[in-house]
């Protein structure tokens, strides 16, 4: 994680700001297409804050890939760049959930239509692809907030995952886990339990990860069977606590499933889903035999409003 590069004064009339969600991964979406904003990490947490602030999982700042230093080099491909915070205003690389609610506001506000569309982030350019209502054919059923999504489905492209050979341990109020390291982009670690309760009160006791193995934190997940290609999931994020929902952290657990399950598709050339039920809903993950990833999931605005910039400024 690093810091944030930002202007060094705030515009003084009101600040819009929408809030939506993806699984209950919760965002504050701040649209600044000219990167003109200043959203230094105590801004970021401020904005975050559940009682002084609006509250979120994390910040999408939607900047034109143009507008932004760490996204010019994509400009040419995608004409937006996902700057995502966590909430204690630190950076990552990628947010799964994040990068569907993104999409999701370009769409409202009549920046894209339904269909194919490439957003730049940290983690390089996705390919994301909105449903229409109704009709698409990729929507996952069953899932909380799931097939009542009012607009459809939306798929991205999530990427190769890296399954570096160091494993690690993740220790929880003195127990200890061997987990599967998986990065997706953002780093994670990956525990297969039998029982979600094992990982205790995430709360209050946050899963120790050794700094040797993962020397800019990472996201934990907790993954236990239950069925055929079906997994239940709670994860504490690096820079958020734990959350309702990981989209990565969806993609991190579907590849150590299929794995310790030995349906590799580069092996058998056969894609392999898996749904991944998270305390705020499902999300489907599909491998392909190339070991490009997809995510599928629900994306939802919920609200709209304003800043007051003095605010902001002090903050
Ligand atoms: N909730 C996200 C992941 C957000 C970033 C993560 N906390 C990190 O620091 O890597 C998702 O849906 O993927």
């Amino acid at each position: 994680m690093t810091s944030a590069a930002t202007p060094a004064t705030q515009p003084l009339s009101p600040i819009a700001f929408l809030k939506g969600h993806g699984t209950e991964n919760d965002f504050v979406i701040v649209p600044d297409p000219g990167n003109e904003l200043r959203l230094p990490a105590s801004a970021v947490a401020a904005l975050c804050d559940r009682r002084a602030g609006i509250g979120g999982d994390g910040l999408l700042h939607v900047v034109r890939s143009a507008a932004h230093p760490e996204a010019r080099s994509m400009a040419g491909e995608a004409e937006w760049f996902m700057d995502y915070r966590n909430a204690d205003g630190s950076i990552a690389e990628m947010c799964g959930n994040g990068v569907r609610v993104f999409a999701r506001y370009l769409q409202r506000a009549g920046l894209v239509d339904a269909g194919d569309l490439v957003v730049a982030t940290r983690g390089g350019v996705k390919r994301v692809h909105i449903g229409e209502a109704g009709k698409d054919g990729r929507a996952v059923k069953g899932g909380k907030g799931g097939e009542d999504c009012e607009e459809g489905h939306i798929t991205v492209a999530m990427g190769r995952a890296l399954l570096p050979e160091a494993g690690a341990t993740v220790t929880v109020d003195g127990r200890s886990w061997s987990a599967r390291n998986v990065n997706m982009g953002n780093p994670h670690a990956v525990v297969f339990v039998e029982d979600l309760d094992h990982a205790g009160d995430l709360h209050s006791a946050p899963p120790f990860t050794p700094p040797s193995v993962y020397p800019d934190g990472v996201n934990v997940e907790f993954a236990a069977d239950r069925g055929a290609r079906h997994l239940a999931v709670r994860v504490h994020e690096r820079g958020s606590g734990e959350t309702r929902s990981c989209g990565t952290g969806a993609c991190a657990v579907a590849v150590a499933a299929a794995r310790r399950d030995g349906a590799d598709p580069a092996v058998t050339g056969a894609p392999v889903t898996y749904l991944v039920d998270l305390p705020g809903g499902r999300l489907a993950v599909t491998e392909h035999p190339d070991g490009e990833i997809e995510m599928t999931g629900p994306a939802v605005i919920v609200a709209e409003g304003r800043i007051d910039p003095a605010w902001l400024a002090a903050v």
